[in-house]
């Protein structure tokens, strides 16, 4: 069984779209419905009878049709004996709408709920509601604040443009109350849902020692970082692909590190204060004020918000040891989404809590962050953020029982990956070289020492670092 779901024409070439009902051709196939794209002829579509000795001549066109023009799927051969015994109904055939021809491959149609938009080899949807409230005309939009006039509210939810035109480069959609909408197609084409889970937020380069060792990134230079845009722009491409990035040169003094960083963004004040330096006192209750082995973890997972960037920079080490060690979390958690899917999920679904108490000498604090390990974007599971601190993990007491093994074994897979020495990227800091590192990401460790180490920085405020990415000109 088989419909006429859609036609257009194009030049002198008239398109259906067929949908099949697989399940109905084949009871063994899952799959209940089937698309096919078949081009014909302008007379072909009034033709009552096909039979599937013309619907395979057709659909041999259409492969060509599509190949010449590049703008529609091309039809795999698997698809081709699918369709043979349909039966067309007239009064399902709608109408498709287009663009000049010269002015590239865009398609519209009016569907029951939404525009559906062929752009770029990109199929998109948009519903009337998001099309009316997107709407960037002078009186719902102010561009000089790019901020919305328009009050959603006052839209009705069930909208529908009552016409609709294009000309090469928009859409116009004029609403039941008269207001007409201009939408350029590229700016839906870019805006669109489908675009969007297509591509990365952030794009990022996921290494291992390897990889970013052969990658051989240069560190910035001092000078020309307080000086150039260009380096610092250098400077934060790097950082925003690995996660990591060093500067060198810089005086080896607290002040100097903080005007480093005040260059990049703003310095995230905590309770360890704005810039620290701190050595192997005990000051505080933590074990980073000893001179004990750190394995990898993230700072501050017992914040709502981690922290989203740390600044380490050694002042001073008279002694052995006291390596840093650094690990990108990405790349673990990319292997376990490769190798089991379902403990990924278990990591990104799953919120647990991280807790901070401390009472030495002045300083009391009680700091709880919940969430869960992987912190992933719904639409396209991008992780964007990592907890991961098995000192600072509190009880567990957010997951039933019969989850919380599963949730081991999650968080196990997790551990073994982060944990492969070929993951582990092992560096020596020193004075002058200053370090930062994406917090929401990249594990940072350290190799016990000995002797005296004094070890200054801060964290910063992650907004203000992609603020000034952005400003730059870099997808952030
Ligand atoms: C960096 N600085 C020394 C100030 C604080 C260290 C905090 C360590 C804490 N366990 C955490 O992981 O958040
Ligand atoms: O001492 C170090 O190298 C790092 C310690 C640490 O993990 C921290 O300060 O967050
Ligand atoms: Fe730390």
């Amino acid at each position: 069984m088989c419909n006429v779901f859609d036609s257009y024409i194009f030049g002198s070439c008239q398109l259906a779209v067929l949908s099949v009902n697989v399940s109905k051709l084949n009871r063994r196939s899952k799959k209940s419905e089937f698309q096919v794209t078949v081009a014909s002829a302008a007379s072909y579509i009034n033709t009552t009878d096909w039979n599937p000795h013309e619907l395979r001549y057709t659909m041999s066109l259409a492969r060509m049709f599509c190949r010449l023009n590049g703008y529609l799927q091309p039809i795999s051969k698997a698809q081709a004996p699918l369709v043979s015994g349909f039966i067309r109904t007239q009064n399902e055939v709608r109408h498709w709408q287009h663009t000049a021809p010269q002015s590239t491959s865009c398609h519209w149609q009016l569907q029951e709920e939404c525009l559906e938009l062929s752009y770029g080899g990109l199929v998109m949807h948009f519903a009337y509601v998001w099309l009316r409230d997107h709407c960037r005309s002078a009186s719902c939009f102010n561009s000089k604040t790019n901020q919305r006039n328009l009050d959603t509210a006052n839209v009705e939810l069930n909208i529908r443009p009552t016409n609709t035109r294009v000309d090469d480069e928009n859409i116009f959609l004029t609403w039941p109350d008269g207001h007409v909408t201009r939408y350029n197609l590229s700016w839906l084409a870019q805006n669109s849902y489908e675009g969007q889970k297509q591509s990365a937020m952030q794009p990022r380069i996921i290494w291992n020692s390897d990889i970013y060792t052969s990658a051989k990134v240069p560190s910035a230079n001092w000078d020309k970082f307080m000086s150039c845009d260009d380096e610092l722009k250098k400077f934060l491409r790097s950082f925003l692909l690995y996660g990591i990035a060093f500067v060198e040169g810089v005086p080896p003094t607290v002040e100097a590190t903080e005007t480093l960083t005040q260059r990049v963004s703003l310095i995230r004040e905590t309770m360890y204060g704005k810039m620290w330096n701190f050595t192997s006192d005990f000051s505080r209750g933590d074990t980073a004020y000893t001179k004990l082995a750190l394995d990898r973890h993230t700072d501050t997972s017992y914040f709502q918000e981690p922290c989203g960037i740390q600044v380490f920079h050694c002042l001073r080490h008279e002694g052995t040891g006291g390596r840093t060690l650094l690990v990108d979390g990405f790349y673990s958690a990319d292997k376990v989404l490769q190798k089991t899917p379902e403990n990924f999920e278990l990591l990104a679904r799953v919120p647990i809590k991280h807790e901070y108490i401390e009472n030495v000498s002045d300083h009391h604090n009680h700091m709880i962050g919940i969430g869960p390990v992987l912190n992933v974007y719904p639409w396209n599971n991008e992780v964007y953020m990592i907890r991961y601190n098995n000192y600072d993990r509190a009880v567990i007491n957010t997951i039933p029982h019969d989850i919380v093994k599963r949730w081991y074994v999650a968080h196990r897979e997790l551990t073994t990956e982060l944990r492969k020495p070929e993951n582990e990227l092992w560096v020596k800091l020193k004075p002058g070289k200053v370090l930062f590192i994406d917090n929401w990401r990249v594990m940072h460790g350290r190799e016990s020492f000995t002797g005296l180490r004094q070890l200054c920085g801060c964290y910063l405020t992650r907004d203000d670092v992609l603020n000034t990415a952005r400003s730059l000109g870099l997808q952030a």
